[in-house]
């Protein structure tokens, strides 16, 4: 038996991936948290969803969104092609099956943009791999600032969404955790700080790491 008090590379953690999903009321900061998330941390993939939306200047196809037709939709559907789907804003969405399932196994973390819809979807399919975290705007003023400020929809459009605030903030207390995003990196850093603690759960470890074993007798 090796000495228990060295440490070694296979010292890692292993652990299944998590599925960690990010709502908030449109225009409150979601996409902003998740690019800055994207960018900080190699671990976790975007989960691409699919939306009849037209693309918005900027947005690229096969990175933002996969933009179908309705009746792409319609087939995907069909062929049972989604983990969830819902409709938002006129709209429909959904999260391709894609590896997810295979990926979790093997420790690949998922990051989701998704309504309350579909995170009640994906809660109901997978409970325990699944991490969900609220974004607050700091008020309902400030949100309608932001829609405005991001200048991508009409006076028409940002009222839509403003009336559908209400509706998605009444879920927030289905979420494990909320923040809010007043300063966005502060914000940032809770997000952060919320999936390095939940990546550290014991229940997601999927084996003793060596010396632990040792240590044991096993
Ligand atoms: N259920 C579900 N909702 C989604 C999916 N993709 C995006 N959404 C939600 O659809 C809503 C509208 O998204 P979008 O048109 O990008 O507008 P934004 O929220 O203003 O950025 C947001 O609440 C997203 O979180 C999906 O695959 N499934
Ligand atoms: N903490 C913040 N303070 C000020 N503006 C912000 C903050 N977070 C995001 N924004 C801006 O608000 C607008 C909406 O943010 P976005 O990330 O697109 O929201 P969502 O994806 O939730 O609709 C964008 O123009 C973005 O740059």
């Amino acid at each position: 038996m090796g000495d228990p008090t060295e440490t070694t590379p296979s010292d890692k953690l292993h652990r299944r991936g998590l599925l960690f999903i990010l709502s908030s009321p449109s225009g409150a900061g979601k996409t902003t948290l998740s690019r800055k998330l994207l960018e900080r941390d190699p671990e976790i993939r975007l989960s691409v969803s699919a939306t009849t939306r037209p693309p918005r200047p900027g947005e690229e196809d096969g990175v933002h969104y996969h933009f179908v037709s309705d009746d792409d939709f319609d087939r995907m559907v069909e062929e049972d092609d989604f983990y969830e789907w819902a409709h938002v804003f006129g709209y429909r969405y959904g999260t391709p099956k894609g590896h997810i399932r295979e990926g979790l196994k093997n420790g690949q973390d998922y990051l989701f943009d998704i309504d309350w819809q579909g995170t009640q979807q994906l809660k109901q399919k997978d409970d325990q791999d699944v991490v969900t975290v609220f974004v607050l705007p700091p008020s309902l003023g400030e949100l309608r600032r932001r829609l405005e400020a991001r200048a991508q929809d009409s006076a028409e459009v940002i009222d839509s969404r403003m009336e559908r605030a209400r509706a998605e903030i009444s879920h927030w207390a289905e979420y494990d955790y909320v923040v809010i995003n007043d300063d966005v990196d502060e914000c940032f850093d809770r997000v952060c700080e919320v999936l390095d603690a939940e990546r550290m759960r014991r229940t997601r470890q999927t084996g003793l790491i060596p010396f632990v074993r040792e240590l044991m007798g096993g």
